[in-house]
């Protein structure tokens, strides 16, 4: 499996950077958590007047073959109905990167159709989904190092282009039972906690994913390997975005985290390349169980908390506004000495 460079944001920028956000004309650490992420932002870029420029959000396609086992309480044709329904505009990360003018392209990883070459679309294909990792791995640890190709080739084509700012969605019908595997073995935290509701499912249904998850367990047995778990329990959508956080963090490229699903991917990323959760804002804190855990394993304090558990990257669009806001509040607030205000007596 390819290597990456990436180091930590850590240095002796970070105190220069807070006697700039300590100058601003407002009590002091009155901006909050906005205060963390235009420090985290300014030290991804290493300097004291970051940028964002031309932004992308990237929802990241692939289907499970645990879905059929009925580990959700949708089937499986709803991962390429919902990519068309991403095609046409009509999906909530459509509306949401609309509203706030951040251009989205859907990237299939693996989904089980041929949607041809279309507008909108990047062929990064695996396969037609994974094999259920309830009988066998997940996919080949061929197929997971092709992920990673796939997603440097993808972030070198956006880097290339001015890119410095990249968002991660994901749909795949089953995918929150594939992250909770993730969450488990890489946590430690037990299979029940980590474990949830994902579409809908009712307490019957939650149930029986408990157990087809705990019968996966016990096919492979005890592992905290985060290459090998993300070959086992992964989706070609979940392997792909790990890579793309790695070659992103390897750029220094700013990496918005969405929910669950793209948050079991910066664990693997991060459980990979600790450094690489310098570059990752939590956009934030997704209904689902076992987010919580995935949050306090990345000691993340997510911007919003909206009740939301729907993926598509909904959470990332959401909090674009407050990252602009940061990199903004940081480069053209006026400071006590410039405004001529009073500091504290
Ligand atoms: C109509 C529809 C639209 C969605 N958009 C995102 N997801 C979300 O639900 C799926 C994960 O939940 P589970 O593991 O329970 O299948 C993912 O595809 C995710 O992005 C959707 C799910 C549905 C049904
Ligand atoms: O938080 C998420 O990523 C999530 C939650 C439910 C369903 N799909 C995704």
């Amino acid at each position: 499996m390819r290597t990456f460079n990436i180091v930590t944001t850590a240095g002796p920028l970070a105190q220069q950077l807070q006697k700039k956000i300590d100058g601003k004309t407002k009590p002091l650490g009155a901006l909050g958590q906005l205060e963390a992420l235009a420090q985290q932002i300014a030290l991804i870029q290493q300097t004291e007047s970051p940028k964002l420029s031309a932004p992308q959000m990237l929802v990241f396609a692939g289907d499970h073959g645990a879905a059929k086992a009925g580990v959700s309480a949708y089937p499986q044709d709803v991962t390429w109905q919902m990519v068309e329904n991403f095609l046409a505009g009509g999906a909530a990360i459509n509306v949401f990167t609309r509203t706030h003018g951040l251009p989205l392209a859907v990237v299939d990883c693996g989904v089980a159709h041929d949607f041809g070459e279309r507008a909108g679309l990047i062929n990064c294909k695996l396969g037609a989904g994974t094999e259920s990792y309830i009988e066998a791995p997940a996919m080949t640890a061929e197929r997971c190092a092709q992920a990673f190709e796939n997603a440097v080739a993808l972030v070198t084509r956006y880097a290339e282009s001015g890119c410095n700012v990249i968002g991660l969605g994901e749909m795949g019908i089953g995918n929150t039972a594939s992250a909770s595997l993730i969450t488990h073995c890489l946590t430690d935290h037990p299979l029940e906690v980590c474990v949830g509701r994902g579409t809908g499912l009712d307490d019957a249904g939650l149930n029986r994913k408990q157990q087809l998850l705990a019968q996966a367990l016990g096919r492979t047995g005890k592992m905290r390997d985060p290459a090998k778990v993300l070959q086992e329990f992964g989706g070609f959508e979940i392997a792909t975005m790990v890579g793309v956080i790695l070659a992103a963090a390897e750029r220094r490229i700013v990496v918005l985290i969405d929910g669950f699903v793209v948050g079991a991917a910066a664990l693997v990323a991060c459980t990979l390349y600790p450094a690489a959760r310098d570059y990752c804002v939590y956009c934030h804190r997704s209904a689902e169980a076992g987010h919580r855990v995935q949050l306090a394993a990345m000691q993340a304090q997510p911007l919003l908390d909206l009740g939301l558990r729907l993926g598509e990257g909904t959470g990332v669009a959401l909090a674009w506004p407050l990252v602009k806001a940061a990199v903004a509040f940081l480069n053209d607030m006026a400071s006590f000495a410039s405004a001529g205000v009073s500091e504290k007596a």
